[in-house]
């Protein structure tokens, strides 16, 4: 008998429209993102040879990286930039592609905004010219980043030669334990399998503590799927899943809904199917986690100290770590509860969802940064969780703690548009990457989950935000 089918197959075969006999397949793409930094050439590349999009009515398109944080009505002062969101608007004019202009309430960061219009479905395939279209995964869509010359062929033929991955499982079994997030469950795969650990694979997210998780947990996850080396993170729908899409602006409507649903339940990873690469972690280990190093694996419970380069054998690694601790500014043995911030960034489309901003908010509910904080942001993914965390009263809350509260964009996640960490500045960051100079020339980033954010904030210094909560406010 044959062996059964892991849910990144069963879409993978879905969509084959031509086998060519090898290691790749040309799949049908049913839906594009298109944000400004990687789309220039690719329109440039359809204009030259004549063509017009196949299928506009499959791609979104939005500013999101360039974009200013301060009041709309200013113009962008950044000449790249602004030469940037010129071209995309003048681009989806020209092609007839639906554009969320920075006026637009809908407007926001591709992969904050695809979900919550309803634009990402399970079971699709879904590109972008952006390494964490991964996100859309939590959906059980199919969703990878691709490169720039990609997304001109699947602009011109709505397809695209796609290598097929192995499969990789992760699952987490048990319950989360109070005040750990998905953030955390994120950062502690990677701390587990490493930046290396999913390459060539597609992960499949499962177990008791992943499908508890909301769809904005989800996202958080799978958006970090990428910095364990995978080219997409799986979750399998269910209720959660449907729940969440029912209603949103392109989710189907009246007895297509039926229809796609009765699909969508057919989306898991059948029983028998067998993983190349199969790991378990236990929910009940995970604490609050920080990155200590300039690589998402470089990251450790807030509880322990900074690694010693010294005890590591691999030679190649422990010059890593020598590098990374010194453009860190860090010591081996420091207690990382010791270590002070002085930027605290509540944002990116890791973490800049109405979920996470609630979580931080929770903390900062009637508390106000330490003194050393010298700039603490909260830059929501998009428009309309902006206006949600308005109507809650959580900009106030934000505001009332000594916050800046911004419009929405990737902003100091890499630091595209005006908002960096200067050289040496230490940032408590909700983003998903720490690399060298990611949020500015010698920024130092820390990557955290955003309850952890907010109790940075409020110490001047990593704490455990359990430890935080269980006090009353001063
Ligand atoms: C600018 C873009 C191509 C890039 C990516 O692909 O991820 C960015 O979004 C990032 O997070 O580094
Ligand atoms: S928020 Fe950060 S990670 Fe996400 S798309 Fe923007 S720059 Fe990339």
């Amino acid at each position: 008998m044959m062996a059964g089918k892991t849910l990144y197959d069963k879409i993978y075969d879905a969509h084959i429209v031509a086998d060519r006999g090898g290691a790749d397949a040309l799949l049908y793409i049913d839906r594009q993102l298109v944000h400004e930094v990687t789309s220039p050439q690719a329109f440039e590349g359809l204009r030259l040879a004549g063509r017009r999009m196949r299928r506009t009515d499959a791609t979104l398109a939005m500013l999101d990286h360039n974009v200013p944080t301060t009041p709309r009505t200013e113009p962008i002062t950044d000449p790249m930039s602004k030469q940037q969101v010129e071209a995309l608007m003048a681009n989806a004019e020209e092609f007839g592609v639906q554009l969320y202009d920075m006026l637009d309430v809908r407007q926001g960061i591709v992969h904050v905004v695809g979900p919550e219009q309803g634009f990402t479905q399970p079971g699709l395939t879904m590109v972008c010219g952006d390494s964490h279209t991964s996100t859309h995964g939590a959906f059980g869509t199919l969703a990878f980043g691709i490169g720039t010359s990609e997304v001109e062929h699947v602009m011109a033929t709505q397809t695209l030669v796609v290598k097929r991955a192995k499969n990789m499982r992760v699952t987490v079994e048990g319950e989360l334990p109070p005040g750990i997030t998905a953030k955390d469950m994120a950062l502690a795969i990677i701390g587990r399998v490493g930046t290396a650990g999913g390459t060539g694979c597609v992960i499949e997210y499962a177990g008791e503590a992943v499908r508890s998780l909301s769809m904005e947990g989800r996202m958080t996850l799978c958006n970090m799927a990428i910095e364990s080396g995978a080219r997409a993170g799986l979750v399998a729908p269910d209720e959660t899943t449907f729940e969440y899409i029912k209603g949103r602006p392109f989710a189907p409507k009246g007895g297509q809904w039926d229809v796609a649903v009765d699909h969508w339940k057919t989306l898991y990873t059948d029983e028998d199917a067998e993983f190349d690469i199969d790991i378990t972690l236990q929910a009940a280990e995970i604490e609050p986690q920080v990155t200590w190093g300039t690589s998402p694996e470089d990251v450790l419970p807030i509880s322990a100290v900074v690694p010693d380069p010294a005890t590591i054998s691999d030679k190649a690694k422990q010059a890593a770590a020598e590098k990374s601790l010194d453009y860190m500014g860090l010591r081996p043995g420091m207690k990382i509860a010791d270590v002070s911030v002085d930027h605290v960034f509540i944002g990116s489309c890791t973490n800049a969802r109405i979920e996470d901003l609630r979580a931080a908010a929770d903390v900062l509910r009637g508390r106000t940064i330490a003194p050393n904080i010298k700039l603490a942001m909260v830059v929501p993914g998009s428009g309309l969780v902006r206006d949600q965390a308005e109507a809650e009263g959580l900009d106030e809350i934000f505001i009332n703690a000594g916050f800046e509260w911004r419009e929405p964009g990737c902003s100091m996640c890499l630091g595209m548009n005006p908002d960096k960490v200067p050289a040496q500045g230490r940032c408590a960051s909700t983003s998903n990457r720490n690399f060298v100079g990611r949020q500015g020339p010698g920024a130092r980033t820390h990557l955290v989950s955003p309850a952890m954010a907010a109790a940075a904030a409020i110490a001047g210094r990593f704490t455990d935000v359990r430890e935080l909560m269980a006090k009353e406010p001063a």
